[in-house]
């Protein structure tokens, strides 16, 4: 896999997972894959992030393992010495691009608005993360987009759930969708990953 639009072809869905116990690193992530998913953001907003990467990338080989929430250049690099196999950003400025390129992992940029978008594609990334999705405008920013920006596909996070999927999916510039409901936190703390695995079995079942 070498590009950001490759990315989007993986899953319907890519979990956004927050883990709290690196001991859940590898379990969540074998769940994940067990139910069909074989893609995951895995925030930077922990502790144990890093560590829970590094896990995931050496135990977990089946599914490709990436980096969310990266909002600087230190961590795009520690994330890549992670082992991550991609960067996921929230919003981009140019320090924390440059440091992306530079680790030559594929990575989605987060783009809020259409002239960051357009900043984003001037600089060869067409894959790009539509963050905060809801809150930004939604399907119907979205299918706004289409029309002035066709090359752009865009995997849209923030605020999506299983309900309100299947509505960006039918998108043509939508590769797929972020989100965080398939690894619910209270699941994590009781380690019911068989809850997870069935939540990914049904997100899998989107793309279908
Ligand atoms: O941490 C990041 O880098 C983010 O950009 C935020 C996450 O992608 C969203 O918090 C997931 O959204 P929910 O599915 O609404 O929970």
């Amino acid at each position: 896999m070498t590009t950001g639009t490759d990315l989007l072809e993986l899953s319907p869905v890519m979990p956004v997972v927050v883990i709290d116990d690196v001991d859940d690193a590898v379990p969540t992530a074998r769940a994940l894959l067990a139910g069909g998913i074989r893609v995951i953001e895995l925030t930077l907003r922990t502790p144990v992030a890093l560590a829970a990467i590094e896990r995931v990338a050496t135990e977990v080989p089946g599914i490709v393992i990436g980096a969310g929430t990266v909002t600087s250049a230190g961590q795009a690099k520690q994330a890549a010495d992670a082992g991550a196999k991609f960067l996921v950003t929230p919003g981009c400025t140019d320090t924390v691009l440059e440091a992306a390129f530079a680790t030559g992992l594929p990575f989605l940029p987060g783009a809020g608005t259409v002239s960051e978008a357009m900043r984003l594609a001037e600089r060869g990334l067409t894959a790009l993360k539509f963050f905060p999705a809801e809150a930004s405008g939604g399907v119907d920013y979205l299918k706004s987009v289409a029309g002035p920006l066709p090359s752009l596909r865009f995997c849209p996070t923030g605020g999506i759930t299983a309900a309100t999927a299947p509505a960006y999916l039918a998108l043509p510039n939508v590769g797929c969708i972020g989100g965080s409901w398939l690894t619910p936190k209270k699941s994590l703390a009781a380690k019911d990953f068989a809850t997870v695995e069935s939540l990914a079995a049904e997100a899998a079942k989107l793309g279908a």
